[in-house]
């Protein structure tokens, strides 16, 4: 749906050259919710105004839909621009007009009869939740229903992608997570693709399939939001993760565990139907050796539960391999960990 080929972008003021993109190799499949998070300044903004051809790439292929956008004419690309709808981090909206005329906007531009307007935007409204605001003025909506406003605009023209940038970033713990409620059911409701761009793991963790970690205009790490949050390979990956799943042994466990002898501690990751099997007692029961759960921590992501342990096992040296090949045909991620 949206893929992007070695692209470069760079930026110059004077005598300041940036490099905001360094190579972005990206796909995004049709249905996705497609997250990509980073620090500020690590080319988000950037990414996702390429993909809206609100910029162009200084070298690369950006291809929406199957089509080159680098090789579209001036009309094609707008043609193609109504295939894409944004969301903004402060909602822009526009002040002086009501929330109908608001969400009439792309429809009045694409000069839509007068009826099919109105039954359109009440539609909408009525998707969204604010069928009563019609004739409101955005200074009399909350934060969460701006957004919601800016949802149904961005639907107006029946977009097969939405991009989101920053949308819930001014919005409190709650009201995100009504929006990204919403955004979930835009995706399967209307079969609308998503690109999400974010700050916040648990924007992540809460709606997006797939997500890409961007550094310094390179995406780092790049996977399903099961895989990433269970196994982060980057430092900056594991730093994201860490911020919605606890996922490390606790300092106090690791000094007590600089005094045991010769077992040794692993770290295993469950994931699925498997998570709710009793895996610990099964591999104490098969094996001669004692489990001690230093630490364990379970999420839902996905609607998919990821279990992540640290399991300190004693027994024969022969004992624990045959017990962590118990665990790995079983389907667990298992790990060593050096202390
Ligand atoms: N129009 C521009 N002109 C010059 N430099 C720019 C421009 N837009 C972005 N940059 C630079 O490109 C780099 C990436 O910026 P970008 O806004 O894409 O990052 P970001 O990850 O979205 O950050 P933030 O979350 O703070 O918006 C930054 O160093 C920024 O200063």
């Amino acid at each position: 749906m949206i893929e992007m080929k070695s692209v470069y972008k760079t930026y110059k003021r004077k005598d300041v050259t940036t490099e905001a993109l360094k190579g972005i190799d990206l796909k995004v499949e049709e249905g996705d919710i497609f997250g990509v998070i980073g620090y500020s300044g690590a080319g988000k903004s950037t990414l996702v105004r390429l993909v809206n051809y609100l910029e162009r790439p200084t070298d690369g292929e950006v291809i929406v839909d199957g089509q080159v956008l680098n090789h579209l004419s001036d009309s094609q690309l707008r043609a193609m621009k109504k295939q894409i709808g944004m969301i903004f981090q402060h909602f822009n909206l526009l002040e002086s007009k009501t929330i109908f005329d608001n969400v009439a906007i792309p429809l009045v531009l694409a000069k839509k009869p007068k009826e099919e307007i109105k039954q359109r935007v009440m539609e909408l409204l009525d998707f969204v939740g604010l069928r009563e605001k019609a004739k409101s003025y955005p200074r009399e909506l909350s934060g969460g229903q701006k957004q919601r406003v800016g949802i149904a605009r961005a639907l107006a023209s029946n977009p097969k992608i939405l991009l989101c940038d920053e949308a819930t970033s001014a919005l409190d713990p709650q009201t995100t997570q009504s929006i990204l409620q919403l955004l979930k059911r835009v995706n399967q409701e209307y079969n609308i693709t998503i690109m999400i761009i974010t700050h916040e793991m648990s924007v992540i963790q809460e709606v997006c399939n797939r997500v890409a970690v961007m550094e310094a205009g390179e995406i780092i790490e790049e996977g399903s939001v099961l895989d990433v949050f269970g196994h982060p390979k980057h430092p900056t990956t594991k730093n994201f993760v860490k911020t919605v799943i606890h996922n490390s042994i606790p300092e106090s466990v690791k000094r007590s565990l600089k005094k045991t002898g010769d077992s040794k501690v692993f770290r295993v990751e469950v994931k699925g139907e498997v998570a709710s099997e009793p895996i610990v007692h099964q591999v104490m029961k098969a094996h001669d050796i004692e489990v001690n759960i230093l630490f364990a921590n379970m999420t839902e992501i996905q609607e998919t539960t990821l279990v992540i342990m640290y399991l300190q096992i004693a027994g024969e040296a022969s004992a624990i391999e045959k017990a962590v090949q118990f665990l790995k045909d079983k389907g667990a991620g298992v790990e060593e960990v050096v202390k």
